[in-house]
């Protein structure tokens, strides 16, 4: 597979500093090398443009940097179809989450009929109303599904992007309540660690395949780090006990490489000012080619 490798060094639409560094640390822990070696032909194309925190007015306390967000999201959305048009599989390095509204706003102009599985401690399900923090990048799987504030809905033009039936949230432990409500109401498939406890990651992670991938479709995944269990990945800016195993999640990563559905993939939210001799970008590549097709054996 010819693999595009495209960097959105965004910390806009989180709080904690240290996730614009993400796409370079993950770089340095070997990506593109380990890519090739799989037998996948890298093109590295860097870093988009991101402005600094520091030079850009917050906005709207409740939509912290939207203008600027929104402004990525339109740029990468762009690289990202283009990435598809020449027949490279995108590959997106964050950067907080927030990086997904544009990264998934071009796969989807590209796929129709795709589905998300969205690996995340959180739902990333907000709006403007039910935040508890203003932060954006907790509100970009509701705007995908086309909920919330309508600059982030409709940006590049239309909406929504993402059938909210073909949506699957996996590995989350930490909702707000308003969240919860909006979860409920649009019945969102969510398996909670509770649901990977009780029926294992093998039967969750086939039955999130065939709700994200109904009808044959193509499937997109967005791996937030802080997925994993703090221990495994201590570089996240939300950590949250009590999440994924290593093996969980690299057997989760292996299923879906089998399942040769995926044509895109986000890696977002390693935090390196907050991580240990850069152990979660390393871990960031591990799943990363377990995704694009590693085997033990
Ligand atoms: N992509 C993330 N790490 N999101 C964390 C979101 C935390 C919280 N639910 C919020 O909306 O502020
Ligand atoms: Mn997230
Ligand atoms: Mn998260």
């Amino acid at each position: 597979m010819r693999i595009r490798v495209i960097g959105a060094p965004i910390d806009l639409g989180a709080d904690r500093r240290g996730v614009d560094i993400g796409p370079r640390a993950i770089r340095y822990a070997g990506l593109n090398d380990q890519l090739h070696r799989l037998g996948h032909t890298v093109n590295d194309v860097g870093n988009l443009d991101v402005p600094l925190p520091e030079n850009q007015p917050t906005g709207n306390p409740r939509l912290k940097y939207l203008e600027p967000i929104t402004k990525l999201a339109e740029d990468l959305a762009h690289t990202v179809s283009d990435a598809l048009a020449e027949q490279e599989f995108p590959l997106i390095l964050g950067g907080d989450h927030s990086m997904a509204l544009g990264s998934i706003s071009g796969v989807a102009s590209k796929h129709k009929n795709l589905g998300v599985i969205w690996v995340d401690a959180h739902a990333d399900f907000n709006i403007e109303s039910t935040t508890p923090s203003g932060n954006i990048h907790g509100m970009i799987l509701a705007a995908l599904a086309g909920l919330g504030e309508e600059q982030l809905v409709n940006v590049c033009g239309w909406a929504p992007k993402i059938d909210k039936n073909k949506i699957v949230i996996l590995g989350a432990r930490d909702l707000d309540e308003g969240e919860q409500r909006l979860l409920r109401e649009q019945h969102i498939h969510v398996f909670t660690m509770s649901d990977i406890d009780r029926r294992g990651i093998a039967t969750v992670m086939q039955q999130a395949i065939e709700i994200a991938g109904a009808d044959n479709g193509p499937i997109h995944l967005s791996l937030d780090l802080d997925s994993l269990d703090p221990k495994e990945a201590p570089g996240v800016g939300t950590p949250v006990r009590g999440g994924l195993s290593y093996r969980e999640a690299h057997f989760a990563m292996e299923m879906l490489a089998e399942s040769a559905r995926l044509v895109s993939m986000d890696v977002v939210e390693v935090n390196s000012i907050l991580d240990r001799e850069n152990a979660t970008a390393q871990l960031a590549v591990e799943l990363t080619l377990s995704a694009l097709g590693k085997k033990i054996l």
